[in-house]
């Protein structure tokens, strides 16, 4: 599964990823009004809104760019309803050619975490039939439960073709309260890190493992460490925009091949027109302004590789 992000990677020129992050304060008005009239002010009106932005703006980036990573608590707080519009926005992605990160991050003990990997990533079996649940592409998953929580994700990506970003060293403010913690004179998230290479040695696809890493963009010295502890480990790196991270603090998480990592931005990008630079575009035309974020974020990420 690396290697098909690898490839529409390289053939946007795009190493991102649009995080479709969406919270109703994003939403314009329009928007709000025309959902809340068909269904109301309740959890249907508010899940219908979600949807109705995201289309848009996949359809005003989808061109641009390889990959997207809806994040599902954004569509869990609305019930199920939420939840059916987080499974349209992954099939409405896939069927426009682009490659779906389900940030989930799951993970339990073993039994609990092959329920999440069939959901997310494999197949259930019901009587006779097969089906797939969320069908994502690649899963965020938490490694905290140790081997035994990340296996069953490990195995389906073999079975299935798909791939995981485990988390190792995220871009929060709090992050280093654990995983900074020195254990026999090492950071925890090194150890991770060693931890995510081996569990990814049992899952190469080419060069690349189907086993990546999380590594925020805030914290630009740990990742050039734990780009030389993990070579053929493609990182997910969130943090970039909203957050603080910028181009420069992203160029160590590339390898020199400039591959081995898929930068993501959420707010950054699908709340745009909101920022003073894309105010011009207004909130009718928010998808345009998301657009036009994209094509900022990719050459300013490609100035520095
Ligand atoms: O796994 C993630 O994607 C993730 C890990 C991490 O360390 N930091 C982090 O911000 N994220 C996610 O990345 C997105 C960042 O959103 P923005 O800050 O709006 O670009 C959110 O969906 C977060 O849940």
């Amino acid at each position: 599964m690396i290697q098909q992000l690898i490839e529409k990677i390289k053939k946007t020129k795009a190493p991102i990823c649009v995080g479709l992050d969406p919270m109703l304060n994003y939403i314009p008005e329009h928007i709000l009004k025309k959902s809340y009239n068909e269904f109301g002010e309740t959890l249907e009106g508010a899940a219908d809104a979600i949807w109705q932005f995201n289309k848009e703006i996949v359809d005003h980036t989808c061109d641009l760019i390889p990959s997207v990573k809806p994040q599902i608590a954004m569509y869990e707080q609305f019930g199920i309803e939420g939840l059916k519009s987080y499974q349209k926005t992954v099939d409405y992605c896939q069927q426009k050619g682009l490659l779906v990160i389900g940030d989930a991050k799951r993970g339990d003990i073993g039994s609990t975490s092959a329920a999440y990997a069939t959901g997310h990533l494999g197949k259930v079996q019901v009587g006779s039939k097969t089906y797939s649940g969320f069908h994502t592409d690649f899963l965020t998953v938490n490694p905290y439960l140790g081997t035994d929580g990340v296996k069953p994700f490990v195995d389906v990506c073999n079975s299935e073709d798909k791939g995981l970003f485990v988390l190792v060293k995220t871009s929060n403010p709090s992050s280093g309260e654990f995983q900074d913690r020195l254990i026999d004179g090492r950071p925890l998230y090194e150890l991770v890190a060693e931890k995510v290479v081996e569990w990814g040695d049992t899952c190469m696809d080419g060069d690349y493992s189907n086993v990546g890493a999380v590594v925020g963009a805030t914290y630009p010295e740990m990742s050039k460490i734990l780009r030389k502890l993990m070579p053929r480990t493609y990182f997910l790196v969130p943090g970039y925009g909203a957050q603080g991270g910028t181009a420069a603090d992203l160029a160590h998480c590339f390898n020199e091949d400039g591959l081995g990592a898929v930068v993501n931005s959420s707010r950054g990008i699908i709340a745009a027109y909101r920022q003073e630079k894309y105010k011009q575009f207004g909130p009718e035309h928010f998808a345009e302004a998301s657009r036009q974020a994209v094509i900022d974020m990719v050459a300013d990420i490609n100035s520095v590789l």
